[in-house]
């Protein structure tokens, strides 16, 4: 794999939440991903598109786990919370990484495999609420919030829910505990049309509200959404990071990146979806 040019800008967050560096990933002799950085801002809309099979999900998941064989994985991954010590992703322990999961870096991803398909998801939701100290109206408002029928989707077992609403349930279930930052892999029915602009600013209101020991205060959570359509990951995000070859070859305020793509990658991207954008 071939390091980035020079003049393909990658800009450095001021306050960075997640500190992905020099990340490598291979699975056998495969490298996916090739010494990456990538730092997220705190209360941010970070998009990060890549084609398929860039190592999207793989980079998804070693913001929160140090991944089982037969991944290889070197770099480091640190979480920076508000006030509070540095945390080094890899080195949590059992019970450190579960509450991690659930309270720091929330991995909403399409491998996750989603709902248990014989209980309903009121059931589902309930040690997640119970855990947050919150009761069953905060699921109701995360659901509604995000334009679903909350009592409907609670009532329902995931195999009678469309995947669309299953996406964006498993959504409202990671933001229970108010997680600092939301990361959100390959869910362009949750994210895009017509979830964007105002439900997704009333969803992030509604994951800061109801908790007290909430991490993300008032403006809701950092958001982190990976895909590959961007068109719709230019329309949610403030910044846009470009994965391509095992790097980010390219990040910035996402209007700079569409209107200025320096990477040759980049601007063959955005020239593929001119028209949509
Ligand atoms: N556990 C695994 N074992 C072996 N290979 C894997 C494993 N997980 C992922 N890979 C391979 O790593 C590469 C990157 O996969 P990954 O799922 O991270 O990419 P992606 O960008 O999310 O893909 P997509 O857009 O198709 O979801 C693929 O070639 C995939 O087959």
């Amino acid at each position: 794999m071939v390091p980035p040019p020079v003049d393909a800008p990658v800009d450095e967050p001021d306050d960075p939440v997640l500190a992905v560096e020099r990340l490598s990933v291979a699975y056998g002799g495969d490298e996916v991903l090739d010494r990456l950085d990538l730092a997220v801002e705190r209360g941010e809309r970070l998009a990060v598109v890549g084609e398929h099979a860039t190592g999207k999900t793989t980079l998804a998941r070693t913001m929160v786990d140090g991944l089982a064989a037969p991944a290889r994985v070197s770099g480091s991954v640190t979480y920076r919370p508000e006030g509070g010590d540095p945390v080094s992703v890899f080195d949590l322990d059992d019970d450190g990484r579960e509450r991690f999961r659930r309270e720091a870096v929330a991995v909403v991803t399409g491998d996750a495999g989603g709902f248990d398909p014989t209980s309903t998801l009121r059931s589902q939701f309930r040690p997640a609420l119970r855990a947050t100290g919150t009761d069953e109206a905060r699921a109701e408002r995360l659901l509604s919030a995000l334009g679903l029928d909350a009592d409907r989707v609670l009532d329902a077992r995931a195999r009678e829910l469309n995947a669309a609403a299953t996406q964006l349930a498993d959504l409202a279930l990671a933001a229970v505990a108010d997680p600092a930052v939301l990361v959100v892999d390959d869910r362009p029915a949750a994210l895009t049309h017509p979830a964007r602009g105002d439900r997704l600013d009333r969803f992030e209101s509604a994951v800061a509200a109801d908790t007290d020991g909430g991490t993300t205060g008032a403006g809701g959570p950092t958001l982190v959404a990976l895909g590959t359509e961007l068109p719709a990951l230019a329309t949610l995000s403030d910044r846009l990071a470009v994965l391509h070859d095992g790097h980010v070859v390219e990040a910035g305020p996402t209007e700079r990146v569409l209107d200025e793509p320096s990477h040759p990658h980049t601007r063959r991207l955005v020239e593929f979806y001119r028209e949509s954008l």
